[in-house]
């Protein structure tokens, strides 16, 4: 039985995000200091504007998501993770937060339009935002196989895969993604597009079976999500979580191996791009 909370506001997650909410509370603080220097208290307002403004434009100027995705996105956010978490309906701690959305699912679909994939292996469904997205811009006989742990959020997913068009291309596999991986790599099963974003401690193992099997095509590409890490990786590594030092020595590996060539975007939380040289 679905359990849900009025919708509450997604908390930043990423770089600019957390950057555009600390020099908000720093512009409200600033009533308190009316001794401040007039071009100084400007200069941080113009700072806060900067930052906080991008997102806003960002959406402003991409194409919007299809009807699917807005419900989907919506159903997401009013959904009672932190109770499902509780209750044992979900095997770890879900959040909306998690879920890709509006720019990012955009910009995954422009990349299967743009190198005209056929076949795509997500690794970190949730419920089904980024997949659904990218499935929207397959061929009709496209595939995309999407990867997940948790039945909870494989269940959201489905039920969202069945509203949309584009939902029959999706084939969900619930279970531990290396498993998975093992079981897709034995099968010879190859992608044209990678998605990485489940478990960060695992991203290294998942890159290099990618790489040690033929589940990324020779011409495939991979993009992997959370690169940035909230800025953690570039931060103190005194300050780094889990985590972040997971994806620090994620970023470190990809970089040393010079089987691939990779770029990282500074999208959202950060995106990297990864393909065989
Ligand atoms: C960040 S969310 C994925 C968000 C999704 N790609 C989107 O854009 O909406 C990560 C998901 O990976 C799943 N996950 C974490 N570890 C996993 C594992 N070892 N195997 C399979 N799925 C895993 C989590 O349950 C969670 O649903």
């Amino acid at each position: 039985m679905s359990s849900t909370i009025a919708k509450p506001t997604a908390r930043p997650v990423t770089p600019l995000g957390i950057l555009a909410r600390k020099l908000e509370t720093i512009v409200q603080e600033l009533n308190q200091h009316p001794d401040l220097p007039e071009s100084l208290v400007t200069q941080i307002k113009q700072a806060w504007r900067l930052a906080a403004g991008l997102d806003p434009y960002l959406e402003e100027c991409t194409t919007q998501e299809s009807a699917a995705l807005a419900a989907l996105s919506e159903k997401t956010a009013i959904e009672a993770w932190g109770e499902h978490f509780t209750q044992g309906s979900t095997v770890r701690p879900l959040e909306q937060e998690m879920l890709s959305g509006h720019i990012e699912g955009q910009t995954l679909k422009m990349f299967v339009h743009m190198i005209k994939a056929k076949k795509i292996l997500e690794i970190g469904m949730f419920t089904g935002y980024s997949a659904l997205a990218m499935a929207e811009a397959l061929p009709h006989d496209g595939l995309l196989v999407a990867c997940e742990v948790d039945p909870f959020a494989a269940q959201v997913a489905q039920a969202a895969f069945k509203e949309s068009p584009d939902g029959g291309k999706i084939r969900v596999e619930l279970g531990s993604a290396l498993e998975t991986l093992k079981k897709l790599a034995e099968a010879k099963e190859s992608f044209d597009l990678v998605f990485i974003d489940a478990d960060k401690k695992e991203y290294v193992a998942y890159f290099q079976m990618l790489l040690d099997s033929n589940l990324l095509a020779p011409t495939g590409f991979i993009c992997v999500d959370n690169t940035l890490l909230q800025g953690e990786v570039y931060l103190p590594t005194s300050e780094r979580t889990v985590n972040g030092e997971a994806i620090a020595q994620f970023n470190r590996t990809v970089a040393l191996d010079t089987r691939v060539e990779q770029v990282l975007l500074p999208l959202r939380d950060g995106l990297t791009i990864i393909r065989r040289r």
